[in-house]
């Protein structure tokens, strides 16, 4: 419950954020295509969002702007109310509201309708009034998004510009509420922290916390959001006193049949940092290992070595286990790493192994489903909805489930560790939808892992590495890289990120 000296902070956020999205307005209109004197027509709603549209109506006409406001609804909030109160001009009930063909093509409408607070259907005539404008510019959501998880009830009319209150939220990165928010400004906002909190608690949709900003002791355990970037995490930086086991060993499970995904994965460890990675393989499928990667150590299995035998070996606690691995391979190896208590990146083959029984992966440290394969393991009803309508919840539970970090991949990868803290990645680059580019990955989280990094930072850091590889190699290769130059740019992706972590 927000108290009340939290709560006196929201009338001033309110007047931040409308005068802040008419400032907006008027600074980008011409990149909307709108003149000079464009009209404004703002549709208010009931709650807290049509507030910032009455405020954002005031302020357009102290610029002397044509400002016109439609109403969809009584204010129902106190905030609203005062708002209202403040605007002098007139209000035109949305019924009463008369077409007009120029204003609908060159004037724009102001989606002040719902915000945060947007629960279940689009009303049909507040949505269609939206769709006859050429030129829409929404307040925090457009209208019909979930702020939470971006996703679109339908009817949802696409904004060109959406003006961000202070943080950003989950539904404006997250597809399809992404695709809908066009571009996306943050309206800069005075928020001591007290006011973040308030804001929390206010508002149904979550907020973005920025990566160095403080999350109270009683927010511990709550359900969190974080934009992921450097300065969310620390990678080690390189010391004179580095040797390869301090740089972390990572160990990557060969497969037989299908050995491309392990000498990927193997890349990966190798190329974003990690000291020594070795490979355990079964001996007769052990040569194109052994021909494939100068650097690293190949450990043949036979019946007098096996991989009990490598795991008294305590040095080697970080392993990948799935990429290239058929369910036979996997249940030779998984529960053994686990019983001798490995910090375990848990990818493709194996999670393949734990369809339908996510609990086979618990004790897992980190576990990387795409959706498919998210799909296949949690695949109740409930999770398959969470996996629809709401990917940071969706992942949260499969972390709550499996007691793993999930990295719930895709072009915009949702991080969430069972405490609650859900990171959402949008370094990343249209190019890593590629194959390998997976198994890669679960080889960077590895190397994270290895160096000491806690499993949530570790998975945090190697999506944003990966990420920003991926990035680089798609502009050398003209957008189409393959997996292996993804890996190639991964040591760039880690100076980079030291360098930027130290700024955050
Ligand atoms: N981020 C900030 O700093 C600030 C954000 N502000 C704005 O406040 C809104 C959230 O306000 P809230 O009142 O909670 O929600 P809404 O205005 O989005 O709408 C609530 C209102 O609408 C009704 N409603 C919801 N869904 C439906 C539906 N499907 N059909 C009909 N009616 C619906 C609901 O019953 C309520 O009456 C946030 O987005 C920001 O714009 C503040 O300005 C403070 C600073």
């Amino acid at each position: 419950m927000m108290d009340k000296a939290a709560g006196a902070l929201l009338p001033a956020l309110m007047e931040q954020a409308g005068a802040g999205a008419a400032r907006l307005l008027l600074e980008r209109g011409p990149e909307l295509g709108l003149g000079e004197q464009a009209r404004v027509v703002v549709l208010a709603g009931p709650g807290n969002n049509g507030g910032d549209g009455y405020v954002m109506a005031r302020h357009l006409a102290t610029a002397r702007r044509d400002v016109t406001v439609v109403s969809a609804g009584e204010p129902r909030t106190e905030l609203a109310k005062a708002a209202r109160q403040a605007w002098s001009g007139a209000v035109i009930p949305l019924a009463s509201f008369q077409p007009d063909s120029l204003l609908h093509a060159e004037g724009i409408v102001v989606d002040a309708l719902f915000g945060a607070g947007f629960k279940g259907d689009l009303p049909s005539a507040p949505a269609a009034f939206l769709q006859g404008f050429k030129h829409r510019m929404a307040l925090d959501m457009p209208s019909g998004v979930d702020g939470l998880s971006g996703d679109c009830a339908p009817g949802v009319a696409p904004c060109q510009l959406t003006a961000a209150f202070g943080r950003l939220r989950p539904g404006q990165l997250l597809l399809p509420g992404k695709a809908v928010c066009g571009v996306v400004k943050a309206v800069p906002m005075t928020m001591p922290p007290e006011s973040i909190q308030a804001m929390e608690d206010a508002f149904p949709a979550a907020i973005l916390r920025t990566p160095t900003e403080p999350v109270p002791a009683e927010a511990e355990g709550l359900l969190r959001f974080f934009h992921n970037a450097p300065g969310l995490w620390r990678l080690p930086l390189q010391t004179p006193l580095d040797n390869k086991y301090t740089r972390g060993v990572v160990s990557v499970i060969g497969g037989g049949v299908m050995s491309g995904a392990g000498r990927l994965s193997l890349m990966g460890a190798r190329r974003s940092g990690c000291g020594l990675a070795r490979v355990a393989v079964q001996a007769q499928s052990a040569m194109i290992y052994i021909l494939g990667a100068a650097g690293a150590i190949i450990d043949e299995l036979t019946p007098s070595v096996t991989l009990q035998t490598l795991l008294e070996d305590k040095r080697r606690h970080t392993w990948v286990c799935g990429p290239g691995l058929t369910s036979s391979e996997v249940m030779a190896s998984f529960p053994v790493l686990l019983a001798a208590k490995r910090q375990v990146v848990a990818d493709a083959g194996t999670l393949d192994w734990a369809a339908g029984a996510p609990e086979k992966l618990r004790g897992a440290a980190v576990i990387t489903p795409h959706a498919g394969e998210f799909a296949r393991v949690f695949n109740t009803p409930r999770m398959l909805g969470l996996l629809k309508r709401n990917r940071p919840l969706a992942a949260l539970e499969a972390a709550r489930l499996t007691g793993a970090v999930c990295v719930l991949k895709g072009s915009d990868s949702v991080v969430a560790a069972p405490d609650g803290r859900v990171a959402i990645n949008t370094h990343a680059s249209d190019g890593l939808a590629t194959a390998g580019s997976g198994d890669v990955l679960s080889g960077v989280v590895g190397t994270c892992l290895a160096v000491g990094m806690a499993p949530w930072e570790a998975a945090c850091a190697a999506v944003w590495l990966h990420g920003q590889a991926g990035q680089a190699a798609s502009a050398r290769e003209g957008g189409w890289p393959l997996a292996e130059d993804v890996a190639a740019e991964l040591g760039r992706a880690r100076g980079l990120a030291t360098t930027l972590q130290q700024a955050g």
